[in-house]
């Protein structure tokens, strides 16, 4: 069986030792000869990268790891890209959180104006990545996972849309495999869903297992008393409290459309209110990960590194990505898999625009993925979504144009912010604390 190569952009993420576990427990179907990491931040992907040399060296001595900032390289050789950068690291995650809530606006990573804010500063980052990809391996496959994945899927559409580029996102993996097991399935995988909308933006509306069971009433009981949190202890290795409660506040993102199975992410749209009443903002989710991921996984890298070996080293595979696996199968071996991906609509979803990039169930195979067709989706859904859409195109024509006015439309349509005037005082303020990633707005 042929042998892949790979390469992690974004070698220091918090990601990156659960992805190469993950990896070596997937061997057998996906065979591996090179790992290699890139990051342009040397010393934050070095301690990652000598814990996992010395884990690999210990556990999987036949593949070969190097780590570097040279794109050349970096990108020269691979099979498949993984994408999981985070332009401006945590430091400006706390920024895109802290602004809004300044204003009262819901202070959040991918959504609202923190989520355009990070789309800003993420469109160049993938860019110059699939840049690399295209000059040193033009025959690689990016598989991308970067946030806000909305707003890269539509950069990439725009700006670079013959490239060989797979924008998926791992909520809704996650969440089936919450529903695969309140109908007591064994797996995700022994469904068959129908799924639409924009990434951290969608809804579940049929879900049915291998014998063509209808699973939604089942599904409805469960998340109609206690939205997702029914299944958090089995499918979940850890789970901070604000993720806690995001699974149990989906029950009343569902009540407002009891025909559909929502996305987690929908709480920020539907109930802003209630997200502002019950944020701090002087200590948001960034300073729990900074707080608590970024420590656990950094602490556990340097004991690796201060002892020389791994062993109970708290190194833990991300059982959740082997969805990335399943992916890079799909096209190594033409496995015809069916997967969540943001792609170009174009009549996917009959009643809405054909050129934005929605999240539909595709089956993917060698030569890419084909999409599955949605029809047309209620009014409500419709309506949603054709705002937030807007706001996405809006940011990436913004980064593409350099429009300062683009970006305030962008910000003034979010569902989460309530005046022009509240989005201009909060473009400001993004503004100034970008002024190192964003390009000139005038
Ligand atoms: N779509 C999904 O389902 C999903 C799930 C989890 C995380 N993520 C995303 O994965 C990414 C990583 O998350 P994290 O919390 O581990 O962040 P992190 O800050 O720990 O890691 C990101 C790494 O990217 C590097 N980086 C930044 N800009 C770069 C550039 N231009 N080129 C190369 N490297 C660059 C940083 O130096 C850092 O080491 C984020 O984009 C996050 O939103 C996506
Ligand atoms: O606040 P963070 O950094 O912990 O998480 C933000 C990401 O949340 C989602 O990914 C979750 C995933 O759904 C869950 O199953 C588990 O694996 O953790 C992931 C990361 O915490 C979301 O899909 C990502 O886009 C976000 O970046
Ligand atoms: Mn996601």
């Amino acid at each position: 069986m042929k042998k892949f190569s790979v390469v992690i952009a974004g070698g220091g993420s918090t990601f990156t030792p659960g992805i190469v576990l993950m990896l070596l427990d997937n061997l057998d179907r996906f065979p591996i000869r090179s790992i290699k990491f890139y990051d342009n931040d040397a010393k934050r992907q070095k301690i990652v990268a000598k814990a996992c040399e010395i884990y690999l060296k210990e556990h999987a001595p036949e593949i070969e790891f190097t780590y570097t900032t040279d794109p050349q390289r970096a990108f020269s050789d691979v099979d498949f890209v993984l994408a999981h950068i985070r332009v401006g690291k945590y430091a400006m995650r706390e920024l895109d959180e802290k602004i809004p809530l300044k204003y009262g606006v819901v202070g959040q990573e991918t959504c609202g104006p923190g989520g355009l804010a990070y789309g800003m500063r993420s469109i160049g980052g993938v860019i110059e990545i699939l840049n690399y990809m295209e000059e040193y391996s033009p025959n690689a496959w990016m598989l991308n996972y970067s946030n806000p994945a909305a707003i890269v899927a539509e950069a990439t559409r725009r700006l670079r849309p013959d490239s060989k580029i797979l924008n998926i996102c791992d909520m809704p993996i996650d969440l089936e495999e919450k529903m695969a097991d309140m109908c007591g399935l064994k797996s995700r995988k022994e469904m068959q869903v129908s799924y639409y909308g924009l990434n951290h933006f969608g809804w579940w509306s049929e879900i049915y297992d291998k014998d063509g069971k209808d699973l939604m009433p089942e599904i409805k009981e469960h998340v109609a008393a206690n939205g997702f949190a029914d299944a958090i202890a089995k499918t979940d290795q850890h789970v901070d409290q604000s993720w806690l409660e995001t699974f149990q506040k989906v029950r009343d993102v569902y009540a407002v459309d009891p025909t559909t199975i929502p996305n987690t992410y929908l709480k920020y749209y539907l109930f802003p209110d209630y997200v502002v009443e019950h944020s701090n903002p002087e200590y948001t989710r960034a300073n729990e990960v900074m707080d608590g991921r970024e420590k656990q996984v950094f602490g556990a890298c340097k004991e690796i590194i201060e002892k020389g070996t791994s062993k109970e080293c708290g190194f833990e595979p991300d059982v959740h990505a082997s969805y990335i696996v399943d992916l890079a199968c799909a096209i190594a071996k033409n496995t015809q898999e069916r997967f969540l991906l943001i792609v170009p609509n174009e009549g996917a979803i009959e009643n809405f625009d054909p050129s934005a990039m929605v999240e539909i169930p595709c089956v993917v195979g060698s030569n890419g993925y084909e999409k599955i067709v949605q029809g047309a989706i209620p009014r409500f859904q419709k309506g949603l979504m054709e705002q937030q859409v807007a706001v996405e195109k809006l940011t990436v024509e913004a980064w593409i144009e350099g429009s300062y006015q683009k970006m305030w439309q962008a910000i003034t349509l979010s569902k989460t912010v309530s005046s022009a005037k509240v989005a201009k005082d909060i473009l400001d303020d993004l503004i100034e604390a970008n002024k190192d990633y964003w390009p000139k707005l005038s």
